[in-house]
Parts: C-alpha cells; sequence; structure tokens
C-alpha cells in the first residue's frame, strides 16, 4: 500500500500554486481559529483559476452545522476535517446534514487505541495528531511512533485508514515510513517562513518515493 500525501494549511494562491502541482492525494484549508485560517471566496479563486486537487479537506475545530454548510456553499469540499472536540453524536449529524466524508483528528495519548476503535466506527479516516501546550492541531512537534503499528492494525479491522500528523518534515520522515502509516499529514514541515516550501516538498517527496 503506497502511503498517502496530505499537505494542510494552504494559506495562498502561491501556496497553492505550489501544492496543486505536487504528489499530494489531499490538500487541506484551514477554516478555524488559526495564523493559516483561510477565506472560503479566496480558496474557491485560486481552484477556478490552477484547478480542484484529488481531494480538498476543509478541516474544522468544532465548528456549528452552519459554519461548515456556508464553507461548503462557497468551495467544493471533499472531506470534512473535524479537528477539535467533537463527539460521536456531533460527527453523525455532520454526516447526515453534509454528506461528505468525515476525517476525525485525534490527540495521541495513553487512551488512543480505545479513542480510535470508537470514532473509527462514524468516520471514514482517522489523524492523529500531537498536544502541546494545550493546542491541538498544526503545532509542528511529533509524539511518539512506537504505537502506529498498533493505531493503524486497530484501523484495518475498522476498514479505514489511519493518518499520522504532527512535525512531520523531511528530515524525520524516513522514521514514520518504517511504520508504515496510511497517510502522512504535514503543514510546518513543508514551510519556511510561513509559507509552503519547494524544496522541502521535493526533498520530502524523493524520500517517499526512495
Ligand atoms: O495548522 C493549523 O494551524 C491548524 C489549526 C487548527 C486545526 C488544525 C490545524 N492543522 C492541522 O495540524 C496537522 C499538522 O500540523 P503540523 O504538520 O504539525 O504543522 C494537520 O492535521 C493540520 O490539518
Amino acid at each position: 500500500m503506497t502511503v498517502q500525501i496530505k499537505y494542510c494549511g494552504c494559506q495562498s494562491e502561491e501556496d497553492y500554486k505550489l501544492l496543486i502541482e505536487t504528489k499530494a492525494d489531499l490538500i487541506g484549508f484551514i477554516f478555524a481559529e488559526s495564523r493559516r485560517e483561510v477565506d472560503p471566496k479566496n480558496v474557491n479563486s485560486w481552484i477556478e483559476k490552477y484547478g480542484k486537487p484529488k481531494k480538498l479537506v476543509g478541516v474544522f475545530q468544532n465548528a456549528t452545522l452552519q459554519k461548515i454548510k456556508d464553507v461548503m456553499n462557497t468551495v467544493p469540499i471533499d472531506i470534512i476535517q473535524c479537528h477539535g472536540t467533537e463527539s460521536i453524536h456531533q460527527l453523525k449529524e455532520i454526516r447526515n446534514h453534509c454528506n461528505k466524508e468525515i476525517y476525525k483528528a485525534l490527540p495521541f495519548g495513553e487512551n488512543i487505541i480505545e479513542d480510535i476503535t470508537a470514532y473509527g466506527k462514524v468516520s471514514d479516516a482517522i489523524i492523529i495528531d500531537s498536544v502541546s501546550q494545550g493546542r491541538f492541531g498544526g503545532t509542528g512537534i511529533p509524539f511518539s511512533w512506537k504505537e502506529v503499528p498498533n493505531m493503524m492494525k486497530t484501523a484495518e479491522r475498522l476498514g479505514i485508514l489511519c493518518f499520522i500528523a504532527g512535525g512531520i518534515k523531511p528530515e524525520n520522515v524516513s522514521e514514520l515510513l518504517r511504520q508504515h502509516p496510511h497517510g502522512i499529514d504535514l503543514s510546518g514541515g513543508i514551510e519556511e517562513n510561513g509559507k509552503k516550501n519547494v524544496q522541502k516538498i521535493e526533498t520530502l517527496e524523493r524520500m517517499i518515493m526512495s
């Protein structure tokens, strides 16, 4: 199985022009409070100019159904990424009302296998991310990857994919790939001075393909 590549936190036309030419299977936009938050109208104008990615991910954090629907009215989202403390009930509601794939981000911790088992029943994929100083999402910090094979097995039993996020960069991606994740999700690790960086992406993709 080849690893799926998700590049997240596309912030500008310049970022998008670069990311759309890469080997990304998924490109993500942040519609939550963050320095990477984007305006749906801008995202739509970049898509009209440069084309749509294979899969477009909208990242939300404890958003209301109305907020998700408003973004979907402007941006052709394929996947709704819930990157907060959304409950299983809320995920079911989002799926029923939005009719899109749902990717649930879960914070890595001692209950991660139980969490994947519970949330995996109402999600199409799980993203495991790290928590740092109370922050969840875009931390730039990796967690211990020793548990990755167990997490993959748990996801496989449920018939879903499991992506790894948090502090992945060209310098450490080989170590992670040895644990055979289904997908990797990067934001800060492919940036230089807050912008997506072509050299970092090319180096990363060479490491993945080698
Ligand atoms: O990137 C953000 O600012 C962000 C804000 C709110 C929720 C999620 C966010 N990003 C997610 O963080 C991971 C990877 O981040 P990094 O590689 O450690 O910088 C990815 O899932 C993004 O979707």
